[in-house]
């Protein structure tokens, strides 16, 4: 962010308004219905340093405004688009209808409502809410330079076999964890990726292009984690398996230059009990406690060395 001195101090500031709930549905002349559920977060760089020297508001783009614009251009949008396309469509408007702004963050957050199937065929308008979230965040600068971060929230993803836990060598008189062959491996994914797109002008124009991307990284991040549907694949810590898929990731979208992953270890520990008179359950790779605190905490990054970023 850049400072300016004011009054001799260091000065950095920025405004918007979060937590912007809108809906927007698209209806086809033949009854099929689309819609689409966000929660924008806006942020601004302005020039209106006056506001906090003094009683001068006549620099500020007003939050109340910009809540307003979200509904205004929603209603614009005729054709269903993508979360990305919308959150670059507000930040390109806002720094080239303002003058005194340089630059806008614009954060979508997907609802992620899906069409459901009733007697087997897709319903023509009714939905229902699935569990992973669609991320966007669009940066726009005035001269049209652009940072594009897609993501996904909450991607819940177990599997009960193929993951062990070995060779812990700094086995210490703290460490009390023995050597895990069989478990079961359980994470919630929150991952993050940016597109090497670095200009308004260069962005690919295929309507929906950043919702398919959507859907195909959501894909290889599972198919790696899963492996094969009979004989699964091996994991030898959350490590790997991180590491794996986010290079899946980069291996497989030429346009995207960076990955972020996080993957708590949501744990499950083997049930062990007994009375005196011996054991009422005796763990056999068969009854878990389900566990989500504490758990492990696990992330990485990965981008290409040759890429601008
Ligand atoms: O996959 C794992 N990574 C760890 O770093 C770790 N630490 C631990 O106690 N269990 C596990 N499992």
């Amino acid at each position: 962010m850049a400072h300016e001195v004011v009054e001799g101090f260091k000065f950095e500031q920025r405004h918007g308004k979060e937590r912007v709930r809108v809906a927007r549905v698209w209806k086809t002349p033949q009854g099929r219905h689309f819609v689409v559920e966000w929660r924008v977060g806006i942020s601004l760089f302005s020039d209106c340093v006056n506001s906090y020297l003094r009683d001068d508001n006549s620099d500020i783009v007003a939050t109340d405004t910009m809540k307003n614009t979200v509904y205004a251009k929603a209603k614009e949008c005729s054709d269903i688009l993508s979360v990305e396309d919308f959150a670059i469509l507000l930040a390109k408007h806002f720094v080239s209808f303002y003058q005194k702004v340089t630059g806008a963050i614009v954060n979508i957050v997907e609802k992620p409502w899906e069409r459901v199937t009733v007697d087997g065929q897709p319903h023509q308008h009714g939905f229902k809410l699935g569990s992973e979230k669609h991320t966007a965040e669009a940066i726009v600068q005035k001269s049209g330079s652009l940072q594009l971060t897609s993501g996904i929230e909450g991607l819940s993803v177990l599997k009960t076999t193929q993951a062990s836990f070995l060779h812990l060598i700094f086995a210490d008189k703290y460490t009390a964890l023995p050597d895990t062959r069989e478990r079961i491996l359980a994470t919630e994914v929150t991952a993050l990726w940016r597109y090497s797109y670095e200009s308004l002008y260069t962005l690919p124009q295929k309507p929906l292009y950043f919702t398919d991307k959507y859907l195909e990284v959501k894909t290889v991040l599972a198919d790696t984690f899963f492996g094969p549907p009979n004989t699964g694949v091996y994991s030898p810590s959350v490590q790997n398996t991180l590491y794996l898929m986010a290079k899946a990731t980069l291996n497989r979208f030429p346009d995207i230059a960076y990955v972020h992953l996080k993957m708590p270890n949501l744990h499950f520990l083997p049930v062990n009990i007994s009375n005196k008179d011996g054991p009422i359950v005796k763990f056999e790779d068969d009854v878990y406690l389900p566990t989500d605190e504490p758990h492990g905490s696990i992330q990485a990054s990965l981008s290409r060395l040759w890429s601008k970023l």
